[in-house]
């Protein structure tokens, strides 16, 4: 027996009691997660006490879907992207947690671990396991076993015919493919569903429509090249990235262009002012100034580095429009300091702003679990290489594949190039190519 065990056993609490006291010592009182979930119907009395307990909201699965209403599965206040701890009171198989998993998971819901008052050692522990997630139990049946032998409650002979009959009857193995869909195997559309910020659904609605996760980083500086940059190169991307301080002749008139071109090709424009200042001064950076970036700009992106009161500066809508914003977490740049625990708490700090962030600029979106949230990675280029002050390039199968990027984007490997156009295609193709490839693997 654990710690407290033994001083609860002892103690006069009642039955649900005292097991919901256990449980809520063993695994739920330093549990950061959002909600608890009890699998329907017999772990619900103890989810409900964990929930008083603890005081974090439980979210209740339906089994039966009403015919009439909302038909919701899932009943409680929750958002996609928040985590969800799932409470049983005996695991054999493992089959109705990874039911209640699956109709959580359809939600957006973010499930990690699974806590269980007896785990019989029939095969629910590996079941639960190659789901992708973990099973922590009060007991296990050898533990239940050996206390009921000392106590005398049971002979010898019955543990050892229990013992047999657990090591020769396992659950059949159950393995779910959609259960480990976290956000990088998820579709689009799927995806554009689960979004709080209007922005950030728009966004992935028109990566799905049209067929490209490429944005355009349209580094020139001169307005008349940049708009017919993207006359030829706009039906091609989703997003088109501008550095608007780099315009040589900068003047109202091409924003008034840029909007026509961002509406008749259907993409979305991101101006990477890349703000780093207090709250108060972005937001003048924001609203004021010869640029008004937020009367054109659909998002813009933020460095985390002052704190969360930056992201205030970005709260509210712009004469009615919403805005997203793009943190930046990780930077592509050779030897730039941005720490793992930097990225990490980057991600973090989105999760309350989840109706205003879009997503994040970073190379590596392994702690982007939120499906809701998009990965934004810049430096692609066909091949791998680094140009002279220290940008570091990976080809779109490295970063769509294996690093999790949504949207990746391209400057000077279409900039640059003789042809842009057909350049842009090649780039789109590909990245479209090793998207549905990964949302296709299992
Ligand atoms: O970490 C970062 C963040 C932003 N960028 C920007 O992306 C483009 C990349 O242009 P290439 O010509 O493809 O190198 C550029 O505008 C950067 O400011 C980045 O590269 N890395």
């Amino acid at each position: 027996m654990y710690g407290n065990q033994k001083a609860y056993v002892a103690s006069s609490l009642s039955g649900d009691d005292m097991i919901s006291s256990l449980m809520y010592d063993f695994a739920v009182k330093d549990s950061k997660c959002d909600h608890l979930c009890g699998v329907p119907y017999t772990a619900l009395p103890i989810a409900t006490l964990l929930s008083v307990k603890s005081k974090i909201p439980m979210l209740m699965r339906r089994k039966e879907t009403k015919s009439y209403g909302t038909k919701k599965t899932i009943e409680g206040h929750y958002k996609a992207g928040q985590s969800c701890l799932i409470i049983e009171d005996v695991v054999t198989s493992g089959s109705s947690v990874l039911e209640t998993v699956k109709d959580l998971k359809a939600e957006g819901l973010v499930i990690e671990d699974v806590i269980v008052i007896l785990d019989r050692e029939q095969g629910g522990s590996q079941n639960i396991d190659s789901n992708g997630m973990k099973l922590k139990s009060l007991y296990t049946m050898t533990q239940l076993i050996n206390i009921l032998l000392r106590k005398g409650e049971i002979t010898k002979e019955m543990a050892d015919d229990v013992r047999h009959y657990l090591s020769t009857t396992k659950a059949p193995v159950i393995k779910d493919h959609s259960l480990t869909m976290d956000r990088i195997k998820m579709s689009y559309e799927k995806r554009a569903e689960l979004a709080q910020n209007p922005i950030t659904k728009q966004l992935l609605n028109i990566m799905a429509t049209k067929r490209t996760n490429l944005c355009l980083s349209a580094d020139l500086t001169s307005t008349t090249k940049i708009l017919s940059l993207l006359e030829n190169v706009g039906e091609h991307v989703c997003m088109v990235k501008t550095h608007i301080d780099i315009i040589e002749d900068f003047n109202d008139d091409f924003l008034v262009q840029l909007k026509h071109l961002a509406d008749k090709f259907n993409f979305l424009i991101l101006e990477d002012r890349k703000f780093a200042d207090i709250g108060n001064t972005v937001s003048l950076q924001y609203l004021k100034g010869m640029y008004k970036v937020a009367e054109w700009a659909d998002m813009v992106t933020v460095h985390s580095l002052p704190g969360e009161g930056i992201l205030k500066a970005f709260t509210g809508s712009i004469n009615g429009v919403s805005r997203g914003v793009f943190l930046l977490a990780e930077m592509s740049s050779q030897g730039n300091l941005i720490s793992a625990e930097y990225t990490k708490a980057t991600i973090d700090m989105a999760d309350k702003y989840s109706d205003l962030v879009t997503g994040f600029v970073c190379q590596n979106g392994e702690h982007i679990k939120n499906p809701a949230f998009i990965q934004l990675t810049p430096g692609v280029q066909l091949i791998n290489a680094e140009d002279d002050f220290g940008q570091v390039y990976n080809t779109p199968e490295t970063v769509v594949l294996e690093k999790g990027a949504d949207v990746a984007v391209v400057g000077r490997g279409i900039v640059a190039a003789k042809n842009p156009e057909s350049q842009a295609v090649i780039y789109k193709e590909a990245l479209w190519e090793c998207y549905v490839k990964r949302i296709s693997n299992t």
